[in-house]
């Protein structure tokens, strides 16, 4: 039966990216993705915006909702401290499997604690299951209308403290109208918008950085 498209992109990430060299994979991608086959990863120049974030809040607790094939986990995972917890959530196997293989090809899976299961399953167990107090930073990369449901129960289950940063990609291109009008209209976050376009296209789309007041 025909491969699937992350089984194609691992393929390529084993073709073309060196072992244990992180900056490979995410080069073997951005150019498998431009050149060959067109992938949802948050790609080269939206990932140049959230490396200079995760650079900047230098984060020690990190989760990542909706992994995929791991680029963005490796794009963040390269640039953490020594002793960071990052979680990423991935909710299908298959794909899980693959993100697996990509990061391990990267040479990171001991700064990377991949979960299977849903979002909204695993955020209340954070604390109890996997030992967090809150997070210094959250990338939302998941399903688009499950942006705003999960933020709100992050916050219920206090898991977001004064200076918790969230980014949101895709929030013009697919978009995320209700978490937007939400975030923006919050006294509790104080958000910025980050212009750029949708991954290896020149559609407009653009992340949304928001802080958490408290
Ligand atoms: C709901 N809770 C969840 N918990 C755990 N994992 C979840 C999840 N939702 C989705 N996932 C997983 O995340 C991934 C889903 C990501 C959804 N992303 C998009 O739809 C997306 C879509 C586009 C896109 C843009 C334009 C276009 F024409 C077509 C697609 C661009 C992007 O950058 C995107 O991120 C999958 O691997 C899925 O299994
Ligand atoms: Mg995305």
């Amino acid at each position: 039966t025909r491969s699937t498209r992350p089984q194609r992109l691992l393929h390529a990430v084993q073709k073309n990216a060196t072992r244990g060299d992180p900056r490979s994979v995410i080069n073997a991608i951005d150019q498998f993705c431009r050149h060959k086959e067109w992938a949802m990863n948050v790609g080269d120049e939206k990932g140049c915006i959230l490396d200079s974030v995760v650079s900047e809040v230098n984060p020690s607790t990190v989760l990542e909702l909706g992994t995929y094939c791991g680029y963005s986990t490796v794009r963040i995972a390269r640039l953490l401290p020594p002793g960071a917890k990052f979680i990423t959530l991935e909710f299908n196997p298959k794909v899980a499997k693959i993100a697996r293989q990509v990061i391990a090809w990267a040479g990171l899976e001991d700064k990377i604690q991949l979960v299977e299961g849903a979002s909204g399953d695993l955020i209340p167990k954070m604390k109890e299951q996997f030992g967090v107090e809150t997070f210094d930073l959250v990338f939302l990369d998941h399903w688009k209308d499950r942006y705003l449901p999960d933020t709100k129960l992050m916050e219920e289950c206090g898991l977001l403290k004064k200076g918790s940063i969230l980014l949101a990609d895709n929030v013009i291109c697919p978009g995320t109208p209700d978490y937007l009008e939400y975030i923006r209209n919050s006294p509790r976050y104080k958000s910025q918008y980050f212009k750029s376009h949708l991954e290896y296209t020149k559609v407009e789309d653009g992340l949304e950085k928001s802080v958490f007041l408290g």
